[in-house]
């Protein structure tokens, strides 16, 4: 029976497994369990989660298993007592309400400062200004804090009993430098007034453990569990990603990033400086308002995603002077916690259902133009755009994607490839090398001239700094 491994991917809105023959790369079962709605989530729910898409996805009938990774959603604060019990929700990476904390470490230091030691400036996603809320908001459950993991390292511990975490992920807590990959032990005691144990970083392709019996690892070579990943870095090593290629993930996060062999420091502090899935670096850029601004869209108008597709592609293509800004969950790029959607634009002739419909995708489009631009700003090399994640599905976004962008759209064919990512780095570790799986294209789509969506980014442009001037 041939080899397979099993690749995870623990998002925000659910849990996803895919298992993958070791040879070919084909996927050979898949299965997805949904995670509770919220910004703040029991972590016990995520092993639930995984627990039920592992049962669909046939994992525990198989006996061919040689390798598992866990992906995951970045930054999650997920605190444990010494019984290994979380002593608050986790809170995710898109919970704004640590905000103040994340303004005052800039206050404290000034942002040179933080982009030297973390190379990531403190914005309410960061781990450590979760902890830092922690301490000021709940001192009885900050007090009772013995380790400090991440989404996908609470995961691989319950897999495998090991406590380990990898760079990539290490690099977006705000305490760990992926420049000379060190922890900062002094920034918790600055911010969280202890140094809680914190997961050993394994090598991208060290071995964590082997699966527990629990997950049905048992006989004499129980299949081996990796290091695991951040999701976005997990993606980029699922794509395998180019230099020159950058993906734009849209999913609850909409990212934009691509794998350097040097860090890349944005003084701004906008680009965050990770590190990816293979030894190298991540610059990402990442915005809390992507696919759901189109479904909460969608639904507000009454409509599925079918409807909602035919409405945002059937009125004038510069959505009829309709412009909206996509903030409706407070935003991470450009940093607004406070912000809120905006609506432009709105008279008896513009306020239709298809303009509606395209403002919200066309905003969706244009807050990930503005991170590409970010990136392009900082000498990235951007020839390619990847596109992943739901978001990826809708076929009114890649309509609009390329004119946004001003660049060719590559959409590979899988939607999956942060799990896939997990599986390939759990090939490379069960055998001591990445395979070489093929990437497959599903469309290559081609910038138009569309003379309405070029109209569009002009005005989405300048409502977005007339915003961004009255909040600051
Ligand atoms: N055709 C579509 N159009 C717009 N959004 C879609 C479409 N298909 C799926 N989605 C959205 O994609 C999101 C899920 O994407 P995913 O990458 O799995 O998110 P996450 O990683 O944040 O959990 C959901 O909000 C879902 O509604
Ligand atoms: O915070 C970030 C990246 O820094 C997000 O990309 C999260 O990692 C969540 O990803 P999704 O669940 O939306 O894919």
């Amino acid at each position: 029976m041939p080899a397979t491994v099993v690749g995870i991917d623990s998002s925000t809105q659910s849990c996803k497994v895919v298992v993958v023959e070791l040879e070919s790369g084909e996927v050979l079962s898949t299965a997805t369990a949904p995670h509770p709605d919220g910004t703040s989530v029991d972590p016990r729910v995520w092993l639930e989660a995984l627990r039920n898409a592992w049962r669909a996805a046939g994992v525990p009938e198989r006996s061919d298993v040689v390798g598992v990774s866990v992906a995951g959603q970045q930054h999650g604060m997920v605190a444990v007592d010494a019984q290994g019990e979380p002593v608050h929700d986790a809170l995710l990476w898109n919970d704004v309400r640590n905000a103040p904390q994340a303004a005052r470490m800039v206050t404290d230091h000034g942002l040179d400062w933080w982009m030297e030691a973390v190379n990531m400036a403190p914005i309410s996603s960061m781990t450590l200004a979760k902890l830092a809320w922690l301490r000021e908001n709940e001192p009885e459950a900050a007090a009772r804090v013995h380790r400090v993991m991440l989404p996908h390292d609470w995961l691989t511990l319950h897999l495998c009993g090991e406590f380990v975490t990898d760079r990539s992920d290490a690099s977006g807590t705000g305490y760990f430098n992926a420049t000379d990959n060190r922890y900062r032990p002094e920034l918790l005691e600055e911010y969280f007034d202890a140094v809680p144990e914190l997961p050993r970083v394994l090598e991208a392709h060290e071995t964590a453990g082997s699966l527990s019996s629990k997950w049905g690892g048992s006989g004499e070579t129980p299949a081996v569990v990796g290091a695991g990943a951040g999701d976005n870095a997990a993606a980029a090593l699922g794509l395998n990603l180019e230099p020159g290629e950058v993906t734009i993930s849209v999913g609850t996060s909409g990212t934009v990033f691509a794998c350097s062999a040097e860090p890349t420091i944005d003084r701004s502090g906008v680009t965050a400086g990770f590190a990816d899935a293979t030894g190298q670096h991540l610059p990402l850029l990442c915005t809390i308002n992507a696919a759901r601004v189109m479904t909460t869209t969608a639904e507000t108008l009454g409509a599925d995603l079918d409807e909602f597709t035919r409405l945002a592609s059937s009125g004038p293509s510069d959505a009829g002077g309709l412009t909206m800004l996509p903030y409706f969950d407070g935003e991470r790029t450009p940093n607004l916690p406070e912000a809120t959607g905006r609506l432009d634009g709105l008279t008896r002739a513009s306020f239709t259902r298809e303009n509606l419909a395209r403002s919200a995708v066309l905003a969706v489009a244009n807050s990930l133009a503005d991170c590409l631009d970010i990136l392009r700003d900082i000498h990235v090399d951007v020839e390619r755009v990847l596109l992943i994640g739901g978001g990826a599905k809708s076929d009114a976004l890649r309509s609009v994607l390329p004119d946004t962008l001003g660049l060719a759209v590559s959409v590979p064919r899988s939607w999956e490839y942060v799990a896939l990512g997990a599986a390939r780095q759990a090939a490379w570790v069960a055998t001591g090398q990445q395979p070489e799986w093929p990437r497959v294209i599903y469309s290559e789509l081609e910038p138009t001239g569309d003379a309405g969506i070029g109209e569009f980014r002009e005005r989405y442009g300048a409502l977005r700094r007339r915003y961004e001037e009255q909040l600051r």
